[in-house]
């Protein structure tokens, strides 16, 4: 087969154009739309899922299930995935969310079994084990889901609040493995295998979890670069500034020096918590993705053991003693499972531990972890290396042995699909409780090489000799790598040809073994590891040996050795910075003492062409350049009032090297200081950062300030904004909301002026009636100030045509404070004591992280006679639905299922008393 043609398995590579669920998928949707997969109803009958007959052989030999409970194992399998979401415990309305579900949906199911078209359904629930029940599951089908309403309201609910980042639509059990991870709000995590990321989004939220303010980072890295896009876009919505997200093969990830070793005296920096969710050929998933009964084959597994194992011990030398990792898979494969854990064990010597996770998530259903298990190829089992060794690409870290026999295996768990209703998954708990002793030994290949060298030898031999029983055995072995190098990419006349085919076959092997061996061992169309390229994988793994403590000979002939020639050669340089050169085309910079300044990196970004060195490294990405103007940042700190304290104006960074660039981010001071201790640009940096502030263009600078206020970096300004702020009482914030653009009482509609000729413009800005400045002849400038389109509504002062939106402010206390708000960008807040009333946070709980703390601070824009609201159509609309929601509570009634209306509805009035205290 020829490589990169698709694969089995999950995210097992490079470039996959696969959408958003990622091969079996990683947890990432939950097979209900959305990733735009059909959730058909045609395979929703076992009968529809054409057997696998290896697959079925395999997991019998191996035991996963309980011979009893095979039939029930086997049907779960084929039956279609409850629909699972998890409310997002730190979104802003958490637990507005929950009572939803628990109130208004579930009421709506008063009868104890739901039956329709004479089809039971399951009713909607929490999964009994997820902490503070903010996950729930439901299983109807779509025909179900149009025949009774209430099941109908729920779709829509779930649709959009996943829109707007509320709720998070995932497996149940890919929501294990960060449970077990004990995020703490200080914690350096990585999360090495990282998209789509939604648990990376369960780390995020963890981190956020409290009581104290985050202080730590996620790092959420993944090797396929357009797989991190996807990264950005689900992390994004968490609005948190303590994320980076990074593109590396993980088995190559940096290990930085650390610059300021402090009171740890680590030489390098390191991590408290790794998730290693592993790509694999994820059999687990066969439930959302029917396809894998069709395609799995024993060598699917077989093939990404070594990355797998390679992944997790990179990650074993990225952790600090202490510290916690979890690898994961979904597959139920002992090869891809224990044996990487057994693996892991022998190799850190006595560094790692299984963790006893069983008092952990009460009511989650798991099997131990096998204590042996049997390794097959496409012919025979094996059940030890010494007999393995005889079988086709087969590797001695795949058997269990006398040493694992003694590891306590058991206490790895694995998730079989028909004890809850999920699909199959895989967790293992480690935890580092020493340093090591030493690097640790690479994953060697050799037993590979030497093996297609023999085969080439033998062969070549009986073609010599011509000797009939040669040749014969010849023959046999031509069409087996044959095979292999048709598998491996070989042309098909060449493996057709047998001398030839073996030929590239072992050049393919020598050359890149890791990446030839995955792609060998696919069965058609999968070639799962093969899409990690050599080159850049080769590049990292040098740069990760390179980057090793001088004098550990190891090292060089550890990644970079399986990695091959000129990687293995710079590997060995290491310590004299020659590989470091060779790839950045510059000197080694000399160690700073302690963090050095915050520079620009990443070389030129996107644009920048060029051959090798750093520019090619960095092709393709944006730099990270810390954003210093200083009259901007003057110019926000004096428009929005930002008290000194306030850490936005001095972590800003951008992704180019204009002066005004259109977006700026906020990096909270664990990301800042991450990328100065990157002091040799070693980290590939996708994303950094919230979206803090957009440029907003004023033509006539008319608006002192070019940057808005974005909404997701609201909550590290909020605390600190003293002016641009108004507070609209709950009617005028609900009418806000709802219509989006709203006109300006004509005593507040600003006034412009046009400097005077020969004034810097800007001097004559726009200021609000009573305060504007002497109108020159001339009359009224054109559109200054424009409001910016960001919110989907045109801006009605960019079109005069449109009708003029009516002017709803009128309450005495709000219209006192706009005076005092300039045109521009401004942010409307609820007032304190009805945000009290109405049971939400306020402003003042604002801490330096997520959209928790403000739920309702909307940003605005000001114009002449306007305001125009800068969030988008959905986010207004949750948040009037909450407002709405909050007022039917206050007043007593109960909060019905959502009306799905709020966007653009004009509401009913609340009941009286409500309004009473709405208003104050
Ligand atoms: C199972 S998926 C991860 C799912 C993810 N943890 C989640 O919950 O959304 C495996 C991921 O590993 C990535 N991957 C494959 N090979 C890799 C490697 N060598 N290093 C890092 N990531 C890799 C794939 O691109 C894929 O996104």
């Amino acid at each position: 087969m020829g490589r990169g043609r698709g694969r089995g398995g999950r995210g097992g590579g490079r470039g996959s154009k696969r959408g958003h669920s990622g091969g079996g998928g990683g947890g990432g949707g939950d097979g209900w739309g959305s990733e735009k997969r059909q959730r058909t109803d045609a395979w929703k009958t076992p009968e529809d899922i054409p057997s696998n007959g290896g697959f079925e052989e395999y997991y019998k030999e191996q035991g996963v299930c309980p011979p009893e409970e095979w039939d029930a194992f086997l049907l779960s399998l084929k039956k279609s995935l409850p629909i699972t979401f998890r409310i997002n415990g730190r979104g802003k309305f958490a637990d507005r969310l929950q009572a939803q579900m628990e109130g208004s949906f579930m009421r709506s199911f008063t009868e104890e079994t739901v039956v329709i078209d004479g089809e039971p359904i399951e009713k909607p629930h929490p999964l009994e084990w997820y902490p503070g029940r903010l996950a729930w599951q439901m299983n109807f089908s779509r025909s179900q889901l149009r025949k009774m309403e209430v099941l109908g309201q729920l779709h829509e609910f779930i649709k959009r609040e996943n829109e707007v980042g509320s709720i998070t639509r995932q497996e149940a059990v890919s929501m294990v493995p960060p449970l077990f991870l004990d995020v703490e709000p200080h914690h350096r995590v990585l999360d090495t295998c990282a998209a789509p990321g939604s648990k990376t989004f369960q780390l995020l939220e963890m981190l956020h979890a409290g009581p104290a303010p985050a202080t730590g980072i996620v790092v959420a890295n993944d090797a396929d670069a357009m797989r991190c896009n996807l990264l950005t876009h689900q992390t994004k919505r968490m609005c948190s500034p303590h994320i980076m997200v990074t593109n590396h093969e993980a088995q190559a990830f940096p290990l930085l020096r650390n610059l300021v070793p402090g009171d740890s005296g680590e030489e390098h920096y390191l991590f408290d918590r790794i998730l290693c969710d592993v790509p694999c050929s994820g059999d687990g998933t066969m439930r959302k993705a029917p396809d894998i009964w069709r395609r799995w084959s024993v060598s699917s597994g077989n093939g990404l053991h070594t990355l797998q194992l390679r992944i997790a011990l990179r990650a074993c030398e990225l952790l600090r003693v202490g510290g916690r990792l979890v690898y994961s898979t979904c597959t139920f494969n002992p090869v891809e499972d224990e044996a990487v854990v057994a693996e892991i064990l022998r190799r850190t010597k006595g560094a790692f531990e299984l963790v006893d996770g069983s008092d952990h998530l009460a009511g989650l259903k798991r099997m131990p972890g096998m204590q042996r298990w049997k390794v097959r190829d496409r012919d025979n089992w094996y059940t030890s290396w010494e007999e393995g060794k005889k079988g086709f690409k087969l590797d001695p870290t795949m058997f269990p042995d006398e040493a694992s026999d003694g590891m306590p295996l058991h206490l790895c768990m694995r998730f079989l699909p028909h004890h809850q209703d999920t699909g199959g998954f895989f967790v293992a708990v480690l935890q580092k409780v020493k340093e090591m002793d030493g690097r640790i030994a690479p994953v060697s290949m050799d037993h590979r090489t030497t093996r297609a060298q023999e085969w080439k030898d033998r062969r070549g031999k009986a073609a010599a000799e011509g000797e009939a029983a040669a040749a014969a055995e010849g023959e046999g072995e031509a069409a087996a790598e044959g095979e292999a190098a048709a598998e491996a990419g070989a042309p098909a006349g060449a493996a057709a040809e047998g001398e030839a085919a073996t030929e590239a076959a072992a050049a393919e092997v020598k050359a890149e073994p890791m990446q030839a061996e995955a792609a060998a061992e696919q069965p058609a169309g999968e070639a799962a590891a093969a899409e990690v390229k050599a080159e850049p994988m080769q590049a990292e793994a040098a740069e990760a040996a390179a980057e090793q403590p001088a004098g550990e000979a190891a090292a060089a002939e550890g990644e970079a050795a399986a990695a091959g020639g000129e990687a293995a050669a710079d590997g060995a340089d290491k310590g004299k910075g020659k590989a470091w050169r060779r790839r950045n085309d510059e000197e080694e910079p000399p160690v700073p003492e302690g963090l050095p300044e915050w520079g620009t990196r990443g070389g030129g970004g996107r644009n920048r062409q060029g051959g090798g060195g750093a520019s090619a490294r960095f092709r393709g990405v944006d730099p990270i350049v810390p954003y210093v103007e200083g009259e901007v940042i003057e110019s926000l700190r004096s428009f929005y009032g930002l008290s000194p304290e306030c850490p936005v104006p001095a972590a800003l960074i951008a992704r180019s090297v204009e002066p005004r660039p259109k977006k700026l981010y906020f990096v909270g001071a664990s990301v800042k200081e991450l990328l100065q201790m990157d002091y040799k640009e070693q980290l590939k940096v996708i994303g950094a950062g919230v979206k803090a502030l957009e440029r907003q263009d004023s033509k006539d600078g008319l608006v002192p300030c070019v940057y808005r206020l974005a909404q997701d970096g609201l909550p590290a300004v909020l605390a600190h904004l003293g002016k641009q702020r108004f507070h609209p009482t709950v009617d005028e914030l609900l009418t806000i909301l709802q219509e989006r653009l709203v006109g300006m009482p004509e005593e507040h509609k600003i006034h412009i002026t046009r400097p005077p000729a020969g004034t810097a413009a800007g001097e004559g800005a726009a200021k609000p009636e009573g305060e504007s400045t002497a109108a020159p002849a001339g009359g009224e400038a054109k559109n200054e100030g424009a409001a910016p389109a960001a919110a989907g509504a045109a801006p009605a002062e960019a079109k005069p045509e449109v009708k003029q939106p009516r002017s709803i402010l009128a309450d005495p206390a709000t219209l006192a404070e706009m005076p005092a708000v300039a045109m521009g960008c401004c942010v409307a807040l609820m007032r304190p004591d009805a945000a009290a009333a109405l049971g939400f946070g306020n402003e003042d709980e604002a801490d330096a992280g997520v959209a928790a703390a403000a739920p309702f601070a909307i940003s605005c824009w000001r114009g002449r006679g306007n305001l125009n609201v800068l969030v988008s159509k959905q986010e207004a609309a949750q948040m009037a639905e909450r407002v709405l929601e909050a007022r039917a509570a206050l007043a007593g009634g109960a909060s019905g299922p959502p009306a799905g209306a709020a966007a653009g509805v004009k509401e009913e009035a609340a009941e009286e008393k409500a309004q009473e205290l709405m208003a104050a």
